[in-house]
């Protein structure tokens, strides 16, 4: 048996999934934390609601906070059009490990580039070293605490611009109060919140779109 909860979880997809097929990835890693062991992946429910944001913003340049397991990494990439890019930041070695795994198996690794350090370590050097200008897109799931200081210093690095759709997940739980409070205060975003479940749970959750308008 796989030592961590992370690599059982791979072992499933590698030895269950099809390979390159990306919905038979998800489906697989939904299946094994919904009868197995539970894992912090977005899931099915709140992944549907990324899908339809994501599909309603048709972004070019991705950015996605927290890779974990790769899982939403693979829900966005799927949905990118040819020569769009996600740049994914995991601080966790041993999950950006596992990521770089699935997220190959499934066939997509050419539309990803995981970036295995800190967030406020790499924010600062998107633009010199990783080429970006501005995204479109900027998926948040790391640690809520992270939300607030992070989309503010996404705003200082200059890697927003009018219309970029911020989504974070997790919005229900308290860690994440002070971003919701300033992206709904601060006059900088035009906010949505989609209501939902935790992933594999019925408990409740939400995410929150906020629309950055400079
Ligand atoms: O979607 C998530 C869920 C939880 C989580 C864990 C334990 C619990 F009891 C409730 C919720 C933690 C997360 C950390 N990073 C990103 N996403 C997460
Ligand atoms: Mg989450």
């Amino acid at each position: 048996m796989a030592e961590t909860r992370e690599q059982r979880i791979l072992e499933f997809v590698l030895q269950n999934a099809v390979h390159g097929n990306p919905q038979s990835v998800l489906d697989h890693i939904d299946k094994y934390c919904r009868e197995k062991e539970w894992a912090m992946n977005v899931g099915d429910e709140k992944g549907l609601i990324l899908d339809n944001v994501l599909q309603e913003t048709n972004p070019s340049t991705v950015l996605e906070l927290g890779t974990y397991c790769g899982y939403s990494a693979i829900r966005i990439a799927r949905l990118l059009k040819p020569g769009s890019l996600l740049l994914t930041i995991e601080m966790n070695p041993a999950h950006a490990d596992v990521a770089r795994q699935i997220i190959e198996f499934a066939g997509v690794k050419d539309k990803v580039k995981i970036l295995q350090n800190s967030t406020e370590y790499i924010i600062p050097k998107l633009k010199a070293e990783h080429g970006v200008e501005h995204f479109d897109f900027v998926f948040i799931d790391h640690f809520g605490n992270r939300y607030l200081p992070d989309t503010k210093l996404l705003e200082e690095c200059c890697v927003l611009r009018k219309g970029t759709v911020l989504l974070a997940d997790n919005v229900s739980f308290p860690m994440s109060a002070d971003f919701l409070e300033y992206v709904r205060t601060s006059g900088h975003y035009d906010c949505t919140n989609y209501p939902a479940h935790l992933e594999y749970s019925d408990k409740p959750d939400a995410m929150e779109r906020a629309v950055y308008r400079g």
